[in-house]
């Protein structure tokens, strides 16, 4: 597909088409979004928004890959050492872990839904949106007939990804139930949020101090943590039970805070594997550990339980701001997303 100018976004065939009939309609709004080939030949999708903010997705594990701000940098983290190759999940961006998070479970860890192609879903029930924001895609997942002898469950899973006018990013999944037999199915979800740092030991997360949290370094026992922001000088991998819904990671060097807001997601989770557990990663650089922080959106501790026809709702949404707005004052930072509208 041809690449349209930044300014000047065209839809897709299929979109076209239907924004042709959808003139007189109000609902629903047409998804701007161009389809190219990315690494190792795997399709993916770019979303440009105003101003050159931009992000992809690959449809392989709907995993968005990039995400950038209008100085074309990159926010998010990547491997220099992924590999794009399936069945091997891409290490980087934003990995989605369903229908398991971890090894919470008897899957694979994390589940299998990063290392599925999705398909893009052109007629998506109606999702609530804000109207200013004209560049989005919905992608669809369903269980193949090996999927399901590995977790029986018939289940939709769709997720929109969309770039809002001041180049906030959001994620937006919607889980249903399609089983035919009655039966509900429970399942653990993260948005495992690879966020771009410029020195670990100079980045502070606020919003999770005095929480209770699982330790996945000491057996997942139980701990609390203490009063101070959390700062970075060894390995951590812990689950923040029942976190607010509001997080800022706050990199003092690049004078930005990235500021993280979930919906229906009550658990936390803070990744960084440090130098010896980087060593040992095959797709990951050994240095690469001071350049990356994960915070991810999940529900973790309290699985999430469908009975059939049901569907549940998980939402993430990023913005990036200069450190000056909210550096130690999370309630002023409210107001400027409030500014926002996210
Ligand atoms: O290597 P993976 O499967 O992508 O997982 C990376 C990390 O993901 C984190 O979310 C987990 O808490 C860690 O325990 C895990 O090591």
């Amino acid at each position: 597909m041809a690449a349209p100018p930044p300014s000047s976004p065209s839809p897709p065939p299929a979109a076209a088409a239907a924004a042709a009939t959808q003139q007189t309609q109000p609902q629903p709004q047409t998804p701007f979004y161009e389809l190219v080939k990315g690494n190792s030949g795997l399709e993916k999708v770019l979303l440009r928004g105003t101003r050159g903010f931009s992000a992809e997705v690959y449809l392989y594990g709907a995993q968005v890959t990039s995400w950038k701000n209008d100085h074309a940098e990159e926010l998010l983290f990547v491997s220099s050492k992924a590999i794009f190759k399936p069945p091997k999940a891409i290490r980087g961006g934003i990995p989605i872990c369903f229908p398991q998070f971890g090894t919470h479970g008897n899957l694979e860890q994390h589940g299998f839904a990063r290392n599925r192609l999705w398909t893009i879903d052109d007629n998506p029930p109606p999702l609530p949106v804000n109207p200013a924001i004209k560049s989005f895609v919905d992608l669809i997942l369903r269980p193949s007939d090996e999927d399901l002898k590995i977790w029986p469950h018939s289940f939709e899973f769709r997720l929109r990804v969309a770039l809002g006018p001041n180049g906030d990013l959001s994620l937006t999944s919607r889980i249903r139930n399609t089983n035919t037999d009655g039966r509900s199915f429970s399942y653990t979800f993260a948005y495992h949020t690879y966020f771009s740092v410029s020195d670990i030991s100079e980045v502070r997360v606020e919003g999770l101090e005095t929480m209770d949290y699982l330790d996945n370094l000491k057996g997942k026992e139980r701990f609390t943590e203490q009063g101070d922001a959390i700062v970075f000088e060894s390995e951590i991998d812990k689950v923040y039970l029942a976190a607010p819904s509001k997080i800022a990671i706050i990199d003092h060097e690049k004078k930005r805070t990235f500021v993280l807001t979930k919906e229906g997601l009550p658990d936390a989770v803070v990744w960084n594997p440090w130098d010896k557990k980087a060593k040992a990663m095959q797709d990951f650089g050994d240095g690469e550990y001071k350049h990356m922080l994960c915070v991810e959106p999940a529900a973790v501790e309290k699985p999430i339980t469908l009975k059939p026809g049901e569907e549940w709702k998980g939402r993430l949404a990023l913005s990036a701001v200069p450190s000056s707005y909210c550096s130690g004052q999370l309630d002023p930072l409210k107001e400027h997303l409030n500014a926002l509208n996210i």
